[in-house]
């Protein structure tokens, strides 16, 4: 039962609603874990609804950058008391939903503060910082940017110095050079008043590695910069034009304070995994926005006829519009189970790192580079297929996607290059390839310490299984990508050693073996999602919703598979006529899918709002509200522009007198 039919809506959607297999509450408790989560979603959304005051004043594409700024402060000065009404302050996952309902991607103009500078904070400070930072940060009475990242340099090698001065007992400060000036912090250029800085910390002339300070940037009550600071921000980008990341200077800044050694040397870098953490569940609800969008407006417009004078058909009957679009629901659904998951691992090993407990750090680490790396860009690949599904009106800012897909942009990039944090991962499996290998020449038994690759230390069948079985054997499937990703670790290893036997450094052998160090990498992430997909499946109780969910994990594998046959047919291991079985699967998932695709998306309970598009509208009243839209664009304001006459008026007229003479 699909409870989004209304009377007045679209007849084409009324129809494909009416024609739903499943309960879309049902599936929108499985998405967002739980009918109590579905239930506050709502009431979150209800609560911003009737607050006209936390609306945008006209459409965010029609502003200009200092007003979009302007319309997000404005908004952002209103929000704190807002949200304790709406929301449980407690629960990150009903302030991310406020946050996205009143800021939308651009997000709020604090939200490094929220999600980066003030976790620094809470996670890296001791108990007298805590008592003089924590309850401030809290009430929000600074702003803390997070400043790593430098115009030039990479983060181990960052230049900003932190000198310890023995004498005054405190540290000193400085950018030594153009390259050394910290560029990029969000909300650092204007918005925010302190920034938490990553600086090489020196003490006696011996250098400690980068370590997070607290820095008064800007005056808190001028909001000036501070003496020996020079503060701005970087200009316009694709998107995130409501967040004013910045460039700083520190010319000899003292912030005072003393050291102390923290339990592991990348607790430092805990901020970046908190993040990584979020970005994965917000790839999935992108795809799923973005998909929510296509879906609805391919079951609207008709276009072409398949059976030749049947009529035009709703442009989702063709196979490859599904094909398109489908597997970007699949992927989107994988990233928000996945990422989830990985959420609720990362806090809990952050809490044990508080507790001294860092054993599970290198673990937690790998997951979230990887499965960031992954989600961020399938997510942009599949928002672009998205976006091409909707013709010409996909590319006008009416249909929500320029904002959307410039703003997914910086997902691939943020929180560290997707390349970069592949090879991360490829560390982490370089020393289980180590273990197995070492196994294997001298009896020894490795640690199998957990689910996420103990896979790499078993055997697995030598040929693929899958076949033409009428229902899809899901194991046969995961044991592919297990197979795929032990032999590419094993492979990378291999090349490795041979590079080092022959008299390669580790780092040139490393640099020689990093395409296939990334394809290993993003083989075991793939294994990752695919097993916690089939996992979370498995637990659904209730047919109707779990035979959707099938058809969705089965065009999910199988779709996968198919973009990793090269690797597994290129040894044999999976065989031609095996191939075929797969884009069967594929095709046949596609037409499952197809008579539930819209109570699908509409399961996610997205609103107007958060899609904030003319044609993923839910009642489906696309061309009227697209000519709404138009008629609303600033330029309709005049009937003639003011300065027509000046230039095109002029010329016009000038051609039409010397045509005259
Ligand atoms: C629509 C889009 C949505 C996006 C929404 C996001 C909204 C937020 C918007 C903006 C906020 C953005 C903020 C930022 O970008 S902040 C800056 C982030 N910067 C980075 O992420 C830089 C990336 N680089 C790194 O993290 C590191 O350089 C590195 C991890 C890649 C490498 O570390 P490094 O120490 O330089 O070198 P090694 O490779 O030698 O590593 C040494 C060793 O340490 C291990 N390790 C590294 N990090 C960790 C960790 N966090 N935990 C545990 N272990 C770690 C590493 O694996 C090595 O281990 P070894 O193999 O045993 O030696
Ligand atoms: C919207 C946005 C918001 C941001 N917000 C913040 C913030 O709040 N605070 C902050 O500190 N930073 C922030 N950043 C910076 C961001 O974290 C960095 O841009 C990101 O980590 C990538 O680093 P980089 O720009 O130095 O790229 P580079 O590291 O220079 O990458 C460029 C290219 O070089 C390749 N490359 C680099 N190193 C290697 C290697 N070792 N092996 C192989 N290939 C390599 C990469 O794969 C990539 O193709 C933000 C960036 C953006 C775009």
């Amino acid at each position: 039962m699909n409870h989004q039919i209304k009377k007045d809506d679209n007849p084409d959607l009324i129809e494909e609603r009416s024609k739903a297999t499943f309960d879309t509450d049902a599936f929108g408790a499985f998405i967002w874990g739980g009918y109590n989560n579905l239930k506050r979603r709502r009431e979150i959304a209800r609560y911003y609804e009737d607050h006209k005051e936390l609306h945008d004043t006209v459409p965010i594409a029609f502003m200009t950058r200092e007003e979009k700024l302007e319309n997000a402060y404005r908004k952002a000065s209103i929000f704190e008391n807002h949200i304790k009404k709406a929301c449980d302050v407690n629960n990150p996952e009903e302030v991310r939903y406020f946050n996205w309902l009143v800021y939308h991607i651009d997000g709020h103009p604090t939200s490094v503060h929220s999600i980066m500078g003030f976790p620094t904070i809470i996670n890296q400070s001791d108990k007298e910082q805590q008592e003089r930072w924590l309850q401030s940060g809290e009430n929000r009475e600074y702003l803390a940017t997070y400043a790593q990242t430098e115009l030039g340099t990479n983060i181990k090698k960052l230049e900003t110095t932190a000198t310890y001065d023995q004498k005054t007992e405190e540290f000193i400060l400085n950018s030594p050079t153009v390259t050394s000036l910290k560029w990029w912090p969000g909300n650092m250029g204007h918005s925010h008043n302190v920034a938490i800085v990553m600086a090489q910390l020196w003490i006696n002339n011996k250098c400690y590695g980068p370590h997070p300070f607290f820095v008064q940037i800007r005056d808190p009550k001028t909001h000036k910069p501070l003496p020996g600071i020079t503060v701005g921000d970087i200009g316009p980008k694709f998107g995130l034009n409501t967040t004013d990341n910045g460039f700083l200077k520190l010319d000899h800044v003292f912030p005072n304070g003393t050291y102390v050694p923290p339990v592991h040397d990348k607790i430092a870098y805990s901020s970046m995994m908190l993040v990584r953490a979020i970005i994965t569940p917000l790839m999935g609800e992108n795809l799923c926005i973005g998909a929510t969008i296509a879906i609805r407006y391919s079951a609207i417009r008709r276009q072409g006829e398949i059976k030749p004078g049947d009529g035009e058909v709703q442009i989702l009957d063709y196979q490859t519009q599904q094909h398109r679009l489908f597997p970007q629901l699949a992927r989107g659904i994988a990233f928000l189970l996945a990422g989830r998951n990985t959420y609720n691992f990362c806090n809990n090993v952050l809490k044990d790192i508080k507790n001294g407990d860092v054993s599970l750090l290198a673990d937690l680490h790998a997951i979230l580079c990887g499965l960031k790396a992954i989600s961020s860009y399938q997510a942009e690949l599949g928002l672009e297929q998205c976006r091409m599904a909707c013709g010409g009106h996909g590319y006008s800012a009416a249909s929500g996607f320029p904002l959307l897909n410039s703003n997914q942009f910086n997902g691939v990039t943020v929180e560290g290059d997707n390349l970069v944090l592949l090879l991360q991962v490829a560390r982490y499996l370089m020393k289980r390839a180590k273990e197995i290998r070492y196994e294997i020449r001298y009896g020894q038994q490795p640690s199998k310490p957990n689910e996420i690759y103990d896979y790499l230390f078993d055997d697995a069948p030598k040929k693929c299984l899958i076949d033409q079985a009428y229902v899809p054997n899901y194991k046969n499937v995961l044991e592919s990508f297990e197979y795929l990703s032990k032999k590419l670790t094993l492979q990378a290893y291999d090349k490795l050693e041979q590079l080092k036997q022959r008299g390669r450094t580790s780092e040139v052998a490393w640099n020689e073996c990093s395409v296939e160090l990334c394809k290993a990498a993003r083989a075991h992430i793939r294994t990752f999602l695919a097993r916690t997909f089939i996992n979370e499946v498995n637990q659904v109780n209730g047919l109707p919703l779990l035979t959707v969910l099938k058809d969705l994990l089965q065009l999910y594998l199988f779709y996968e598979v198919k973009e990793c046959m090269a690797g597994l047919m290129e040894d044999g291991y999976m065989l031609g006529q095996q191939l075929h079985y797969v884009k069967k699967n594929i095709y046949e998932a596609l037409s499952k899918i197809r008579p539930n695709a819209v109570s699908i998306v509409d399961s996610f309970d997205f609103t107007d709002r958060e899609l904030n598009s003319v044609l993923g509208r839910r009642d489906g009243h696309v061309y009227e509200n697209l000519l709404k839209w138009a008629q609303a664009s600033p330029l309709n304001k005049h009937d003639v522009l003011p300065f027509h006459h000046k230039y095109l008026g002029r010329m016009m007229e000038e051609a039409r007198q010397k045509s005259r003479l």
